[in-house]
């Protein structure tokens, strides 16, 4: 729907890094910022939510990175940090359905228009469609803000775009727009790239489950601590944190409160780590593989920052073994040297593809391999609307080298645990199956080192899926191979 009453708002380009000479043309004060005689709107929780999808959309910034540091810096807390964070982390994953919905409701494309402007229609869109906020508070607060960051000129507009937004509720919007088959439908209405849901049907075996993991997918993801193996148990944590265990990994605390994890006594005292717990039940396939033999020398090729590799290093340490930790990035090995104090872990830096470690040495490997992150979207608010197919195969390639250099450190009889936290059947089944037929190496049943966890058979291949409908983790993968 176009609609020519619509009075003209800004028209500069709204998507993208902007270019310099942009902003020679432009007069006055710097958009995004508070200009003189511009107070600010006197919603603090709105103007973060602003400031973090400008922070998104312009230099490619991580929102659950942004956010948090705004909040922290504008002693923003309680209900509008709340508030904040709802908005902003909605607005982010919702990006591609509330597109679609506000391309009806323009009368020109959405890349001509002002950055702050389509920032603030995303925003007043995700309230009029995806919460309780009163249509009239949301569009009157947006249009606010729009006059203290913007001046007055595209406040008519905005408002006017807005009131037809409003005019249909997202179900109705869904059904004027969805395309006629029904993964497309799908994928609008859980505001999914279509191409990932393709994916996920793939990776599912069938699209019957496929609403339910979009949808869960667009959910906030629960909070989960990981226990310190041999420093404190999960009834504990769950004793101190006011969590509940756990129903699948034996170290894991669900909480239940909101608040910063990271406040919480036994993650500041180091006997616990904030972590899904479908990570940690990776980190358990790889410390329960089934080794031949001897089991004291371990190793983590891909370790950074070091959520598995603690957790290994506290296995290791109660076993009588000891863990290499290996990642390429200095920053992310630093990290995992944090992390790791006090355990049997030595860390280092380099390519796990070329590093001096030996060779036909290690009892058990495990490696994490750098990947599209499909299976942890929920994690990363707009992660899904800047990933890219094609960012698929450059990825799968280095995932194979990575394996075979696991294997090549692993001593015949040996075992390495491959994991992504992505399902694309590519990074997955396709990587494991392909390194094991060129190796020579067994592929091992790895549902079975799970029996509490139902339904995590691959369909048509080896390891095990989780998934956030199924088993409220992200959708980590991991298959064990036995060196021969
Ligand atoms: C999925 S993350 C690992 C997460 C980690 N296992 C954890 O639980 O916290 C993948 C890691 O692989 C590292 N990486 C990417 N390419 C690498 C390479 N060629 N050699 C070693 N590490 C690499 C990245 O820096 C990144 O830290």
């Amino acid at each position: 729907m176009t609609d020519s009453s619509v009075p003209p708002g800004g028209h500069r380009s709204g998507r993208g890094p902007r270019r310099k000479d942009d902003r020679k043309r432009r007069s006055g004060p710097p958009r995004g910022r508070q200009g003189p005689g511009r107070p600010p709107s006197g919603d603090p929780a709105r103007e973060a939510a602003l400031d973090t999808l400008r922070a998104v959309r312009e230099d490619a910034a991580y929102a659950n990175l942004t956010l948090p540091k705004l909040l922290r810096e504008r002693r923003i807390s309680g209900r509008d940090a709340a508030l904040a964070t709802d908005l902003t982390y909605g607005t982010c994953r919702a990006q591609g359905l509330l597109d679609a919905v506000l391309g009806a409701c323009c009368d020109r494309p959405l890349d001509e228009l002002d950055g702050v402007v389509l920032d603030a229609l995303r925003l007043g869109a995700q309230q009029l469609l995806r919460t309780r906020i009163p249509p009239h508070a949301a569009v009157s607060a947006v249009v606010e803000l729009v006059r203290s960051r913007a001046g007055s000129r595209p406040t008519g507009f905005v408002n006017a775009v807005l009131r037809r937004v409003a005019e249909r509720d997202e179900a109705a919007w869904v059904d004027r727009l969805a395309p006629p088959d029904e993964l497309g439908r799908l994928a609008l209405t859980h505001a999914h790239p279509r191409w990932i849901a393709e994916v996920f049907a793939q990776a599912l075996g069938g699209p019957e489950e496929l609403s339910a993991a979009l949808a869960a997918d667009d959910a906030r993801p629960a909070v989960h601590l990981a226990a310190r193996p041999g420093e404190i148990s999960a009834e504990e944590l769950a004793a101190i944190t006011g969590g509940d265990e756990s129903p699948y990994s034996p170290y894991g605390v669900l909480l239940t409160e909101g608040g910063d994890p990271g406040e919480l006594a036994p993650v500041r005292e180091g006997l616990a780590v904030v972590q899904d717990e479908g990570s940690q039940l990776v980190a358990l396939v790889a410390a329960r593989a089934p080794v031949d033999g001897t089991d004291t020398r371990w190793l983590d090729l891909c370790a950074g920052p070091g959520g598995k590799a603690v957790m290994l290093g506290a296995l290791a340490a109660i076993e009588g073994a000891t863990l290499d930790a290996v990642d390429r990035a200095p920053h992310r090995a630093r990290l995992v040297e944090g992390a790791v104090e006090g355990l049997p872990v030595r860390v280092h830096t380099g390519d796990a593809r070329e590093i001096a470690l030996p060779e036909d040495a290690y009892d058990r490997v495990l490696v994490d391999a750098p990947c599209t992150g499909l299976g942890a979207l929920r994690r990363r608010p707009e992660a899904r609307w800047r990933r890219q197919p094609e960012d698929v195969a450059e990825l799968t390639e280095l995932q194979r080298s990575l394996l075979r250099a696991a294997l090549e450190r692993t001593r015949p009889g040996g075992v390495v645990t491959y994991a992504t936290c992505s399902p694309h059947p590519d990074e997955t089944t396709a990587v494991v199956t392909a390194v094991a037929a060129e190796t020579g190496a067994e592929l091992l049943d790895t549902p079975a080192l799970l029996p509490e966890v139902p339904d995590t058979a691959v369909p048509d291949g080896p390891g095990v899926q989780l998934w956030p409908h199924r088993h409220g983790t992200d959708a980590m993968y991991a298959a064990v191979l036995r060196r021969p």
